[in-house]
């Protein structure tokens, strides 16, 4: 059987890790664009020796991993750059996510991505769930996390999709602006109803 896929996005800082986790401990098998983006540029992949070349061997960290914070700081300051990036990783990213995908045998399966509906990945879904929250909240979620100053989480929310384009192409929302228990909550709710539309039981 073609498994069924659920794509899960949101903003930068929305919950979507926080709703991936949660469908994992339910049972739910689920590839992360997030992740996969990780795989790409590992030591002995050559995506990372070509990233190396572009921008220069201050990407790399002492120990050859790539330093994650230092290109960010580049591809978040200059467009050209990032769509550079872009172009050389989202189709790597998105073998990945399809080879993990194929090998799903369960009722349905979950791709996680920021990206979901600015790239075509959303192509390879059959349902589309946003985890919503007021820009306020995410910015400061995000924040708290402590992956980004305001000013750079501020540019990074610019290049996604608007919170009302998101609202406009799912199929099902979830508004996270409550703790993680209510989140659980609503994800355990979406996830009887996908069994049931699989055809499973609840
Ligand atoms: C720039 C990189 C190295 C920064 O790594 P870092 O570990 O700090 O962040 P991480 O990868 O966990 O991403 C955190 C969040 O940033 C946002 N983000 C990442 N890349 C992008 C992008 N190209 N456009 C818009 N937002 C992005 C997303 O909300 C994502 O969830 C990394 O994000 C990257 O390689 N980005 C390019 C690949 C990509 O587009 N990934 C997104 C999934 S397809
Ligand atoms: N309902 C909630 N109550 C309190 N904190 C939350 C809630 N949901 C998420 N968080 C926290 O907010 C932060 C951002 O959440 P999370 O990492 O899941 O977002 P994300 O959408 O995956 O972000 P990114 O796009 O950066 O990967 C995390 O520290 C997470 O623990």
């Amino acid at each position: 059987m073609k498994p069924w896929i659920l794509g899960l996005t949101g903003g930068i800082g929305s919950g979507k890790s926080a709703a991936a986790q949660h469908f994992r401990t339910l049972g739910v098998p689920l590839v992360d664009a997030d992740e996969a983006a990780r795989w790409v540029v590992e030591p002995d992949r050559p995506a990372l020796a070509k990233i190396a070349e572009h921008f220069g061997a201050d990407v790399l960290q002492p120990d050859g991993y790539l330093d994650r914070a230092a290109l960010r700081a580049r591809i978040f300051q200059n467009a050209e750059e990032r769509r550079w990036l872009e172009r050389l990783l989202h189709p790597l990213i998105r073998q990945e996510i399809r080879s993990y995908l194929e090998r799903a045998t369960s009722p349905y399966a979950i791709l996680v991505s920021p990206l979901l509906l600015e790239t075509d990945q959303h192509r390879m879904t059959q349902r589309i769930l946003v985890i919503d929250v007021p820009e306020s909240l995410q910015l400061e979620r995000a924040m708290q996390r402590d992956r980004a100053d305001r000013k750079q989480v501020e540019a990074i929310i610019k290049t996604q999709a608007g919170r009302e384009e998101r609202l406009r192409r799912a199929d099902d929302v979830v508004m996270n602006d409550r703790d993680l228990a209510w989140l659980h909550s609503e994800i355990e709710r979406l996830h009887r109803l996908y069994l049931t539309l699989r055809g499973g039981q609840p």
